[in-house]
C-alpha cells in the first residue's frame, strides 16, 4: 500500500457536509475493494472550509468556488491528505500549481430535480410561487422557464434547504439528481427535468479526485476505480467554463457525452433574469475534448458581446 512519507498513511480529505463524506466513503470503499485493501486502512479526513463557515451570503458574492477548496488544496500541498474528493461541479477551472483533477468516478445521472409540496411539476407551481435555490444557473432557467415565479437566494447544504421547504419559507427548490441518489434520498424529487429544458452545471455528478501533479502512486491506486469516459466529458466541460473565464456572476450549463467514440459538448449561457439565453454544440473527437470545450466557450462568449458578461 502507497504510504505518505510525511504521514505515514494513506488519507483522503473532504468537506464534512453529508453529501462530501457520503462521496469521500464511496472513493475510499472503491479504491479498497480495487486495490485488496481494508477500508478501514485508508483515513477519511474532514476539512472545514471557509466555504462551510460563511452561509449567510451568496457564493458569488463573498469569493465564489474557491472558498470550498483552499483549506483542503493546502492539506494535499503539505502531504496532510494524500487525494481529495470533490463534487466536480464546486471545482473551479483554475487549481494552485501541483495540484491536478484527472480523476473521476463513473458519472452519476447529471439531470436536476424540481422539489415542492405545492406541484406536481415545476410547468404546475402556481403564478407567485417562491422557488428557492443559490444556483444563478438554475435560478436563470427557473425564470426563463416561468417568468411568473418568484426566485430567492437559498443556501445550505442538501438537508437544509430540505428543512427550509417544508417549513414553508419556499414552495420548492431544485437539486442535483446525483446528490439525492448518493445520500439516498433520491424519493424526495417531485419531477426529473429534462436536460434540454433544464441543462445541467459544468460537472454536475461527477466525482472528481484531487491529486498531486506526478503522484504515480496514488494515479495507481485510482487507475481500476476511474472512469475515463467521464474524465473526457469533464475535460471538455471544464474547458468550456474556463473559456468563457469563470465570472461566477453568469449562468452557464453546459454538458458533454460520449457515444460510440465520439464527444459532444452542448453549453448554454443566460441572462440571470433568463430572458437572453445563447445554446451551441459541437460534436468532435475524444482525442480533442479541451479544445472543443475552448471552441465552444469561445463561440458562446462571442455571441453573448461584450456587454453579456460585463453588465450582469
Ligand atoms: N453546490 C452543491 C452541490 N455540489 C454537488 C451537488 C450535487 C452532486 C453533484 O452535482 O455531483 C450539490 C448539491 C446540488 O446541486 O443539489
Amino acid at each position: 500500500m502507497q504510504t505518505n512519507p510525511t504521514r505515514g498513511g494513506f488519507a483522503i480529505g473532504t468537506r464534512g457536509s453529508p453529501l462530501a463524506l457520503a462521496q469521500a466513503h464511496e472513493v475510499r470503499d472503491r479504491i479498497a475493494a480495487a486495490n485488496g485493501l481494508d477500508p478501514a486502512a485508508i483515513e477519511v479526513v474532514v476539512i472545514r472550509t471557509s466555504g462551510d463557515i460563511i452561509l449567510d451570503r451568496p457564493l458569488s458574492e463573498v469569493g465564489g468556488k474557491g472558498l470550498f477548496t483552499k483549506e483542503i488544496e493546502e492539506a494535499l500541498l503539505d502531504g496532510t491528505i494524500d487525494l481529495a474528493v470533490h463534487s466536480a461541479k464546486d471545482m473551479p477551472t483554475t487549481l494552485p500549481d501541483g495540484l491536478v483533477l484527472e480523476h473521476f468516478l463513473p458519472r452519476e445521472d447529471v439531470r436536476d430535480v424540481f422539489i415542492s409540496p405545492r406541484a406536481a411539476r415545476l410547468a404546475d407551481l402556481p403564478a407567485g410561487a417562491i422557488v428557492g435555490t443559490a444556483s444563478l444557473r438554475r435560478q436563470a432557467l427557473v425564470r426563463r422557464l416561468r417568468p411568473d415565479l418568484e426566485v430567492v437566494t437559498y443556501r445550505g447544504n442538501v438537508q437544509s434547504r430540505l428543512r427550509k421547504l417544508d417549513e414553508g419559507v419556499v414552495d420548492a427548490t431544485l437539486l442535483a439528481l446525483a446528490g439525492l441518489k448518493r445520500l439516498g434520498m433520491a424519493d424526495v424529487a417531485t419531477e426529473i427535468l429534462g436536460l434540454d429544458e433544464f441543462p445541467p452545471a459544468v460537472g454536475q455528478g461527477a466525482i472528481g479526485i484531487e491529486t498531486r501533479a506526478g503522484d504515480t502512486g496514488v494515479a495507481a491506486l485510482l487507475a481500476p476505480v476511474v472512469d475515463p469516459d467521464t474524465a473526457v466529458a469533464l475535460a471538455a466541460e471544464r474547458a468550456f467554463l474556463a473559456a468563457l473565464d469563470g465570472s461566477c456572476r453568469t449562468p452557464i450549463a453546459g454538458h458533454a457525452t460520449i457515444a460510440a467514440g465520439r464527444l459532444t459538448l452542448a453549453g448554454l449561457i443566460l441572462t440571470p433574469d433568463g430572458a437572453t439565453a445563447h445554446a451551441d454544440r459541437i460534436e468532435g473527437l475524444t482525442g480533442d475534448a479541451a479544445e472543443i470545450g475552448a471552441e465552444l466557450g469561445a463561440r458562446l462568449k462571442a455571441r453573448g458581446g461584450p456587454d453579456f458578461f460585463s453588465g450582469l
